[in-house]
Parts: structure tokens; sequence; C-alpha cells
């Protein structure tokens, strides 16, 4: 694999700032360029599995001159909450943490996702940089600005848009991800395949069980691939006005089933199900030809993702789609594709069609 950088640009046509996506391996001397000369405090947010990942790095800063504290957050989703905002915004307080300090989020979209939030949120908003580690973090969460917490009533439901001043993605991360993360992440990957990037797909389906580890022959080019699909979108639509929308495919029922199962699905097994029913609702609404919607089902299922969820749980699921944020007062909206790489936005389909779109991925 090349130890090469690769840099892909973000923002900076929509009145954004413009800001670095960089893959590669042993980033972290980025770090100070993009922290700044402004900066005499650094908080370090990290999960719990990257204990110590997240005290080297405060170490690393602290041995640079800087002030470093380390924020600890709990793994995975029980840190998008109100209660580990706060716990944030305590340690920034306790520590004098200023307008010109920066927050560094180490971790995985949770992770990111939360650190963003707390950056967003903290003086109405500091500096941040995201160190994903996880490959839905690389190839998405981190990306893009969209941070957040969720609340009792739904996935995401509080959050701002502020993207971070850079974001270093050290593929060395992903070796000690566990398989089943690292899976979860290819829902996005294979995401950014069906609305945007066909060639994601032609790689996984070459060999779906090379897909599935790092080591594998395409991981950078997947990882790659799918930046440049979530860069060139945020970069024209930062503020989801309309564009963004299509990032959220297969995100209004995945969403619905990670609240079901009470966030104890990974996102990427949620969204991998709601693709499956996407493309079911596509076909059914006369938009998806046949080959294509079939190949969602097998290109998900060739590296692991599942495609299924309980029949019995559909009012509760459709009772949850309600507050997607995509919706409009009564009216649901999807996400589906016209054809391959033509995602469109299906609005108030019919109910009978909904349930039946949900029979075929129903177990
Ligand atoms: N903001 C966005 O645009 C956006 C986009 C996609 C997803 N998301 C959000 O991202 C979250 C999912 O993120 P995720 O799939 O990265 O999972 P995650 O952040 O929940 O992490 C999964 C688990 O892996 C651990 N972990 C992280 N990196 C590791 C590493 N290198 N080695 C070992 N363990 C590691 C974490 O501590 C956690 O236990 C969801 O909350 C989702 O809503 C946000
Ligand atoms: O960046 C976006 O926009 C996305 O929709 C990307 C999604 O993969 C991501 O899960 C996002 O957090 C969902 O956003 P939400 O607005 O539906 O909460
Ligand atoms: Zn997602």
């Amino acid at each position: 694999m090349s130890e090469s950088v690769t840099r892909i640009q973000v923002g900076g046509s929509a009145g954004s700032e413009p800001y670095e996506v960089l893959v590669g391996r042993r980033l972290l001397g980025e770090l100070a360029g993009l922290i700044g000369e402004k900066a005499t405090r650094v908080a370090v947010i990290h999960p719990e599995a990257l204990a110590e990942t997240g005290e080297a790095l405060r170490a690393d800063l602290a041995e640079q001159g800087y002030e470093a504290v380390a924020i600890q957050v709990p793994n995975a989703e029980e840190a998008k909450t109100a209660e580990v905002a706060a716990y944030c915004w305590k340690a920034l307080g306790q520590s004098g943490f200023t307008r010109t300090d920066v927050i560094v989020g180490v971790g995985g979209g949770s992770t990111t996702d939360l650190a963003g939030f707390v950056a967003a949120t903290w003086l109405r908003g500091v500096r941040w940089i995201a160190v994903p580690t996880t490959v839905l973090a690389m190839v998405d969460a981190a990306v893009g600005g969209k941070t957040g917490i969720n609340t009792a009533e739904g996935k995401n439901l509080v959050g701002s848009f502020h993207p971070p001043a850079g974001v270093l993605c050290d593929l060395a991360a992903l070796d000690s991800l566990p398989v089943n993360d690292y899976v979860s992440g290819l829902a996005e990957v294979i995401k950014a395949g069906f609305i945007a990037d066909p060639a994601i797909l032609d790689l996984i389906e070459a060999d779906p069980q090379a897909a599935r580890t790092p080591a594998g022959p395409h991981t950078a080019e997947l990882i790659e691939r799918s930046i440049r699909v979530k860069a060139e979108v945020v970069s024209s639509d930062l503020k989801e006005n309309g564009l963004r929308e299509i990032l959220n495919y297969g995100h209004t029922l995945g969403h619905a089933i990670e609240k079901n199962e009470r966030y104890k699905w990974r996102h990427g097994a949620a969204v991998s199900v709601g693709m499956h029913f996407a493309a079911e609702l596509g076909r059914l609404a006369g938009r998806l030809d046949d080959a294509t919607a079939d190949r969602h089902r097998a290109v998900l299922e060739s590296v692991g993702l599942p495609l299924s969820y309980r029949y019995d749980q559909w009012p509760k699921l459709l009772q949850t789609m309600k507050v997607d944020k995509k919706s409009r007062g009564d009216l649901l909206r999807f996400i589906v594709l016209d054809g391959l790489a033509k995602p469109t936005v299906l609005e108030g389909p019919d109910p009978a069609m909904l349930l039946a779109a949900y029979g075929e991925v129903a177990e």
C-alpha cells in the first residue's frame, strides 16, 4: 500500500471555510499546524476504547507546549447524549477553555459527532479537528460538519453544522478495529457507490472478502473515493438545502431501526437494511430497474451486512420515521434511485407501497 498522503479539499465555494481531509499514515505530525498558533489549550475527546491513543496524543501536545487535557467519553452511541455533552462542557470550563483554543475529536463517528457538537456549542463555536479511527468516520462522519447528539425521541435530533478545520484519516488506526465495526463502515462506502460512484461497487464486488479487511488491496481507494463523493456534495450544499439529502440514502428507515434497537445496532448495519428498503421502494415506485435493486441485496450481503428487520416492528418504525429531518409537516420523504448513481426524492409515498417495500425487507 502506498505511503503517500492524499489531500481532498472540502468547502470553500458555498461560504464556508475550506479545509482538507488527509488520508495516509503517520499523519499526527499535521496536527500542530491545524491547531494553529493562537491556541493555548487543546482538549482531546476520545472514547474509552482509545484511552491509550487519547493519552498519547495529550502527552504529545503537552510536550509541544499546549495545555492539553484528555476528555474520555463512553464508547459508541452512549457518547451521543446531552449528559455526555454537559460533562465535556464542564471539563472545558474547568480548564479555562477560550475561543482561541481547539478541540480534537479522536474516534469513530459517535465520538466525532459529539466532539464536533461540543465544539459548535462551547462559547458558540470553537475550532475543532477530526481524527477519525473507523472506516465510517473517515468516509462520512468526520467530513462535512454535521455534528450532533441523540434524544429520547430519535437519532441526531439536536445538532449543528460546524465543519472541522481539518480531518486526519490515519489508515493505521483501522488495524485495531473489530471486524464488525469495519464492515459496518462499508455500508456508507456502498452508499457512496450507489448514489454517485459505481466504481466503488465494482471494487467491492471483485473481491468482497478483501473489502472486509484493512489489509485488502483497495482499502485506500475505497476510502478516498467515498470521501470524494461526500466532499463534493457538502462543498456545494453544507446546510442540506437540497443536494445534501442524497447522503441520507437508506437513513430514513436506518435511523428508526437504530432507535428501536436502543442504539445497540451499529449505524452502518441499520443503514444497510435501510438501503435495501430504499431500493425496494424505488423499484415499487417504478423508478429503479430490477438489476440495480437486486444489486443492493447482493453487494450488501457479500460483505456480511444485514438486509432484514422484524416485520412486526413496522408500526413503530413508521412512527419514528415521521420525525426524520427530511420530513416536512406530515409529508414523509425518502431518497430513492432513479437508476444507478441517480438519487432523487420520493415524497409522500402511498402507505400501502411503503408497507409492501417493508414486506420485501422484513423477516
Ligand atoms: N456526522 C455525520 O455526517 C455522520 C455520518 C455518518 C455517521 N455518523 C454517525 O457516526 C456514528 C457511527 O460511527 P462509527 O460506525 O464510526 O461507530 P462508533 O463511533 O460508535 O465506534 C464503534 C466502536 O468502535 C470503537 N473504536 C473506534 N475506533 C476504534 C479503533 N480504531 N480501534 C478499536 N476500536 C475503535 C469505539 O470506541 C466504539 O466502541 C453514528 O452515531 C452515526 O450517526 C455521522
Ligand atoms: O452528511 C450527511 O448529510 C448525511 O446524511 C450522512 C449520513 O451518513 C449521516 O449518518 C448523518 O449523520 C445523517 O444525518 P441526519 O441529518 O439524518 O441526522
Ligand atoms: Zn450515515
